[in-house]
């Protein structure tokens, strides 16, 4: 495969940029909005009709909403596999950033559409009665406090979660082995895949399975709020759940039965990723001002959405870094292997995007400039032009956390000599780790038959 590399830096966590609005005032034509959320900030862009952003804005669940104790928007269990964040957390950003933007003067009036983005793989889980609650929104009120007994979890689920590994084995087998699963669902057994997480919970917790109504992704969670209503899993994010069959793009029953039972109709149906939902909740036009005409469009996962944000085309691949570094690429014909992933295309859905996810991106770097560099990205990039390309043959692979891709943990150094070492200069520690992280990039695109020409 021939083409050229984009890189993308996602909105994350280093990002601090403050209230930030360009000419919210303004009087224009027709806007749209999008919204982000990762797992450490929500960001909203506006874009007007010649696609130019008017106003971006973030908040930052550490620095602005410290009353839920994340860390990098997390909570890490004691069992250091269980990782999860506070739901309520993300409706509270998004009553604190809809506040700052009506303050600011921004004319909601003039948004035509919304759509959004968010982490995937994560669940919401919808306590019976929410949906009712969500149809009747009292626009004299904040969201987090009218929804704030309408989960049945209060902590989700999120991607760096790795504590289902028996549910993974189990559901391979049960459909005949991990390539199997991977020719139906795109994926082998994944830890954080949303299936193997709702599997973990009706096992350990039955009773509140049954208090749930509804089950979304982060990023349908995102949408249902927008909507007033449940809004449906999207082709692209509805692929990182090892429960859809990404061919005929419907739920797959044998994966379903083996999670948990009446699952589908916990899940809803499932549409395109770039389909209409319907018109903005009323709760919106009321409270901020959102003409009624405003549509909402699917929400898909941050990595999707970066492929459809970035247009990528067929021979282009994209790296993403972020706290988990991505790289992806649209595929016509799709071939599910032991690692990596296949997901239904956001843009085109009869194609397909093929991904590999490594879970020690930022987090690792920022740990090595912080150890490093004095905590300075403009240190570390000097430290690491002070090397050369191929850092004299000293190597490293960092893995702060169980990696992903492949599946390994640990600090390995070698020296020229291919010798293990327990340390290396600081310069040197800074290319091996750049080097190693984007050696793995290539290694395993290439492994999965991705052909990449030099630049
Ligand atoms: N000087 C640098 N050298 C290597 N990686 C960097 C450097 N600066 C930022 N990064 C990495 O790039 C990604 C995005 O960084 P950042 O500038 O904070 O953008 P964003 O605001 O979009 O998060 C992060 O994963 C971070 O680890
Ligand atoms: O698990 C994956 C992809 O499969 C992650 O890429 C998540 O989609 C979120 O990543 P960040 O935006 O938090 O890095």
């Amino acid at each position: 495969m021939g083409g050229y590399a984009t890189w993308i830096k996602t909105p994350g966590r280093a990002a601090s940029a403050q209230f930030q609005v360009l000419k919210p005032k303004k009087d224009y034509r027709a806007l749209y909005l999008g919204a982000y959320k990762d797992i450490a900030q929500l960001k909203v862009i506006a874009i007007n009709e010649g696609l130019q952003v008017v106003l971006e804005d973030n908040i930052q669940f550490d620095r602005d909403l410290p009353e839920f104790g994340t860390q990098g928007g997390i909570h890490t269990h004691r069992d250091k596999l269980t990782v999860t964040s506070p739901v309520l957390m993300w409706v509270k950003a998004l009553d604190i950033i809809l506040d700052r933007l009506k303050s600011s003067g921004f004319n909601f009036g003039k948004v035509r559409a919304l759509s959004g983005s968010g982490q995937q793989h994560g669940s919401v889980y919808w306590k019976n009665g929410a949906r009712d609650q969500l149809r009747h929104l009292n626009a004299d009120l904040p969201l987090h406090s009218l929804l704030e007994a309408c989960f049945s979890v209060a902590d989700s689920p999120i991607w760096m979660d790795s504590s289902t590994s028996a549910k993974c084995h189990h559901l391979e087998e049960a459909v005949g082995g991990p390539q199997e699963l991977a020719n139906i669902t795109g994926s082998r057994a994944y830890e954080r895949f949303t299936g193997n997480q709702i599997a973990k919970m009706f096992h350990q917790k039955p009773e509140i399975y049954l208090q749930t109504e509804r089950i979304s992704l982060v990023s349908s969670f995102a949408a249902s709020l927008f909507l007033g209503d449940y809004a449906p899993i999207d082709y692209s994010d509805g692929s990182g759940m090892n429960l859809l069959n990404i061919s005929e793009k419907t739920w797959s029953e044998i994966c379903l039965d083996t999670c948990a039972p009446n699952l589908k109709e916990r899940l809803g149906s499932v549409v395109p990723s770039n389909s209409v939902l319907g018109s903005v909740s009323p709760y919106y036009a009321d409270r901020y001002g959102f003409s009624r005409e405003c549509r909402i469009v699917a929400f898909t996962g941050d990595n999707p959405a970066s492929l459809a944000g970035m247009r990528l085309q067929q021979g282009d691949i994209a790296v993403s870094l972020g706290t988990s570094d991505t790289l992806f690429l649209w595929i016509q014909d799709p071939t599910p292997a032991l690692e990596g992933h296949i997901f239904c295309n956001p843009v085109q859905h009869q194609d397909y995007m093929a991904l590999l996810c490594f879970k020690n991106g930022s987090l690792m770097r920022e740990r090595i400039r912080d150890e490093c560099a004095s905590g300075s990205w403009e240190i570390f990039s000097q430290a690491l032009a002070s090397t050369p390309p191929g850092n004299s043959g000293n190597v490293g692979f960092y893995f702060e956390a169980m990696e992903i891709t492949p599946q390994a943990v640990g600090v390995h150094r070698f020296n020229a000599d291919s010798r293990k070492v327990s340390e290396f200069p600081k310069d040197v520690e800074i290319r091996a780790l750049v080097e190693g992280q984007f050696m793995a990039k290539r290694i395993h695109a290439e492994r999965l038959g991705y052909k990449i020409n030099s630049l």
